[in-house]
């Protein structure tokens, strides 16, 4: 057997916002890489101030920051998969979108976060129309939750048979697949996903977690399929994969924080060595 240190060693990038309370953005991503046993590297869009109760400041970085920091390791490291997450504003989806092009990035995972799970809204209105334009025909996959589902869409979410008319829908924006996630739904449609390629519409259902500590879900999901992506899974695999994931991060999601704590990443430990009881 290989030592570990000869083994190729599959790369994933995360081109995403810092979230301070360690649970969403780029701290959520190289959390999954890592425990996908995907090597993760990063280029930081911005740096939000955040808790699991609000976001109370943004610095933007510059765009030319953004791309510095995505060509020192395409240049060096190289990667096999690219996940986007917070995009703040236009100018930085530009740069991002000609990276993605000079750069012939076919394994890309578009995650159009616009809104987070407490509200707060994370992009430009500007921004929306030059991720449509821009970046989301680049995307092999995109994963907009319930809100961005219907601003993309302009069609409003209620039902499964919503999910999948959007599905369609957003499908025209020129991505090869998108996935809308239910997590924003209510009553059983709160775990189930609606995955669209062109050919095939597919549900993948999980139950519904009972946790208000879903920091981070959409973040990780991105990830985890980024990673499994880069594992050379193909993309509706890679999907379910990161669905499993997701669905055991959230039953081991951590009551931190007054607000909706993060979803866990530690499960795969905790379940080879199980923690020692809480004493008071
Ligand atoms: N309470 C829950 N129970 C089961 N699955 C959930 C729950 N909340 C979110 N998910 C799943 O987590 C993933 C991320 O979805 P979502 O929370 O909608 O993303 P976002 O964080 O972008 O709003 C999806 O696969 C969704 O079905
Ligand atoms: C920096 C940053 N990026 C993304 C999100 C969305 O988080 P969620 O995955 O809970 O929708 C966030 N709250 N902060």
């Amino acid at each position: 057997m290989l030592p570990l240190t000869y083994r190729p060693v599959p790369v994933a990038l995360t081109i995403a916002g810092s979230d301070s309370g360690g649970g969403a953005g780029i701290q959520a991503d190289l959390r999954t890489f890592a425990f996908n046993q995907v090597h993760g590297t990063s280029a930081i869009t911005c740096v939000t101030a955040q808790n699991t109760m609000a976001v109370t400041r943004v610095d933007v970085l510059s765009p030319e920051a953004v791309i510095a920091q995505i060509e020192a390791v395409a240049e060096d490291i190289g990667f096999d998969a690219v996940k986007t997450g917070m995009l703040p504003n236009a100018e930085i989806i530009l740069a991002v979108a000609q990276t993605v092009q000079k750069n012939n990035l076919q394994t890309l995972v578009v995650d159009p976060v616009m809104v987070s799970r407490a509200g707060a809204r994370l992009i430009d209105e500007d921004a929306i129309s030059t991720l449509k334009t821009h970046l989301i025909p680049h995307a092999l996959i995109l994963t907009p939750n319930r809100y961005e589902a219907e601003i993309l869409s302009d069609q409003s979410i209620e039902t499964l048979q919503d999910m999948k008319a959007v599905a369609i829908a957003i499908h025209q924006l020129g991505s090869q697949s998108v996935l809308i996630k239910g997590g924003g739904c209510t009553g059983d449609l709160q775990g189930t996903d609606v995955w669209f390629d062109g050919q095939q519409l597919e549900v993948l259902k999980a139950d519904p977690v009972p946790t208000p500590n879903t920091h981070g879900t959409g973040c990780t999901l991105s990830a985890a399929i980024a990673a499994q992506l880069a594992l050379s899974q193909p993309p509706l695999n890679a999907v379910k994969a990161a669905k499993d994931y997701i669905t055991q991060a959230l039953h081991h999601a951590l009551q931190i924080g007054q607000g909706p704590g993060p979803v866990g990443h530690w499960f795969p430990l905790i379940q080879a060595a199980p923690l020692p009881p809480v004493t008071e």
